[in-house]
């Protein structure tokens, strides 16, 4: 699926994608860490080693028009995936404002998508962003969005849920999920 041209943008891309396989892994064993689970549960809860990799180009064109200020590349919105990593270029909202991820040379953002939110039982939160337009340059980004097989179940990780703490989300089929998520129906 990948282009011939440019050239090197194959290798390139592997090499990446090489790179992204160890650091989703190490993210995944940090938040399972986190939640004082074993380390591999939440990988395994995401489909292990089927966990599925989609590379995404977003092109914005340049707004040339008054208040570009005003208009939005992609609306307000949670990533339906896992995790998300992207270069920061975005804003994200946080305790009632939209703040800036700023771009840092060599840095990445991890998002934390709706199923880490669900399997966590809402300990860690999805979170929720948007990205703007420019008058004058126009803008790419390359998230790789990391999420479950379609046939995976997915829902909040029966270690984290007590009387105390019920369940706050629904256990459903990754593929189930994304055709609400997408189509906007609830879940
Ligand atoms: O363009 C970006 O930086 C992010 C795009 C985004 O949020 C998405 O494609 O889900
Ligand atoms: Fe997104």
């Amino acid at each position: 699926m990948w282009p011939k041209n440019p050239a090197g943008g194959l290798h390139a891309n592997e090499e990446s994608a090489k790179h992204l396989v160890g650091l989703v892994d190490k993210m995944l064993r940090s938040l399972s860490k986190g939640l004082g689970l074993e380390e591999a549960t939440l990988r395994d809860a995401v489909g292990g080693g089927d966990l599925v990799f989609l590379l995404k180009i977003n092109y914005y064109s340049p707004w040339p028009r008054p208040r570009p200020d005003l208009a939005l590349g992609v609306v307000a919105h949670t990533d339906m995936s896992a995790i998300t990593i992207l270069v920061p270029s975005l804003q994200v909202f946080k305790d009632g404002h939209w703040f800036d991820a700023k771009y840092v040379p060599d840095a990445i953002i991890v998002h934390i998508g709706d199923q880490i939110e669900i399997l966590s039982n809402g300990d860690y939160k999805s979170v929720l962003h948007r990205t703007t337009v420019n008058k004058e340059k126009a803008r790419m980004s390359w998230p790789v969005f990391c999420y479950p097989p379609g046939e995976t179940v997915v829902g909040p990780l029966p270690q984290l849920m007590s009387d105390d703490a019920p369940a706050k989300y629904k256990t459903k089929k990754y593929k189930d999920y994304a055709y609400c998520k997408l189509n906007k129906i609830p879940q």
